[in-house]
């Protein structure tokens, strides 16, 4: 079997032309467009690039875009202070924190001073409790990102047995809620799991998010099975891959995600998807 390529560049353009109509409709009606503000500390390469598309996004969509750029001696007080001050501006509906912040951060403690009404990267612990007791209302973008792909090609996870690997607070752990929320039987490997060759091998929805290239070998891959690779990996010679080994495995499955152009574009598109429901939620008050 050769498996169908998932096209996340494809799916988050449609998801771009939806969220556009929408903020044409809400300027048509008088109201503001969305404004998304994107904070970034220090001068990690890898977080420059991503703000940029960030911001690419915002535009392509018609928002508007906030860009805070601070040294990467910022202490954890002056950032506490930034959150506050995006907090009470009604010009912004979202707060992303590029992550990882430095290490004399406390990267929880900044993500629980955003408002949750604002946390448009569903991250600060009452999204992700809400998510948790099936009342989602922001929604982790990588994890949504997944399930809204997933839909598009009419790839039911009801019933299914989803095996996740990796368990971050941004992807992996979101990932499971989001899978026992849709109805599927999730297992969640980590550092300490033994014998994820097996967990893998018993999956028919594998999703991978652990940022190690070629870990999850494409030999372990059931026949049919679906292979979301959520992992980012540069190597030596520029090029990007996932965690997942993609020439073999594409060979076992019947639907695979390329890297990139799979699960990546999706993430921003579902950050752009809640920086408008933010705004929405925000002209209900
Ligand atoms: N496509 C996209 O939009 C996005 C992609 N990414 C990419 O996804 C990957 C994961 O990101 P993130 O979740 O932030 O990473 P983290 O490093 O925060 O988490 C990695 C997880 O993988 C687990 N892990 C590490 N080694 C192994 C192993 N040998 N076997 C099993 N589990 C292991 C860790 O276990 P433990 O908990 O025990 O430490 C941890 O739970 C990265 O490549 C990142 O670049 C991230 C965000 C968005
Ligand atoms: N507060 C916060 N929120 C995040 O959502 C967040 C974060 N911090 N820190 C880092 C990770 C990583 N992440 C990606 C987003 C898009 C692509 C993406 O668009 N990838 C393209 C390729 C991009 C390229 O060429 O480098 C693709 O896979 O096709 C990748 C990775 C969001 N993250």
């Amino acid at each position: 079997m050769t498996a169908q390529l998932i096209d996340g560049k494809k799916v988050s353009e449609k998801c771009l032309v939806t969220v556009r109509e929408c903020v044409d409709a809400r300027v048509a009606r008088g109201l503001r467009a969305p404004g998304l503000a994107v904070v970034l500390v220090g001068d990690n390469p890898a977080s420059a690039v991503y703000v940029r598309n960030k911001k690419a996004a915002c535009e392509k969509v018609g928002f508007q875009s906030f860009s805070y750029h601070l040294p990467s001696q910022t202490s954890e007080y002056e950032l506490l202070n930034l959150i506050n001050e995006l907090n009470n501006n009604d010009e912004i509906d979202g707060i992303l924190v590029q992550l990882p912040l430095p290490q004399h951060i406390d990267g929880q403690k900044i993500l629980e001073k955003i408002n949750p009404n604002k946390d448009v990267d569903g991250f600060h612990p009452y999204n992700v409790g809400r998510l948790l007791v099936r009342m989602p209302l922001m929604r982790p973008c990588t994890p949504k990102g997944v399930m809204t792909l997933l839909k598009e090609y009419d790839i039911d996870v009801k019933r299914k047995k989803v095996t996740i690997v990796g368990a971050s607070n941004i992807v992996g752990r979101p990932m499971m809620l989001e899978m026992l929320l849709a109805g599927a039987t999730p297992t969640i490997c980590h550092r300490f799991t033994e014998n994820l060759a097996d967990e893998v091998g018993q999956a028919d929805i594998v999703v991978a998010a652990v940022g190690n290239p070629n870990l999850i070998k494409g030999e372990w891959i059931k026949q049919g099975a679906v292979v979301v690779d959520v992992g980012i990996n540069r190597l030596e010679d520029g090029t990007l891959c996932g965690d997942v080994d993609f020439a073999i495995a594409k060979e076992r499955a019947a639907w695979i995600t390329p890297v990139p152009g799979g699960v990546g574009p999706m993430t921003i598109a579902s950050l752009l998807e809640n920086t408008l429901q933010a705004a929405e939620l925000s002209d209900k008050k």
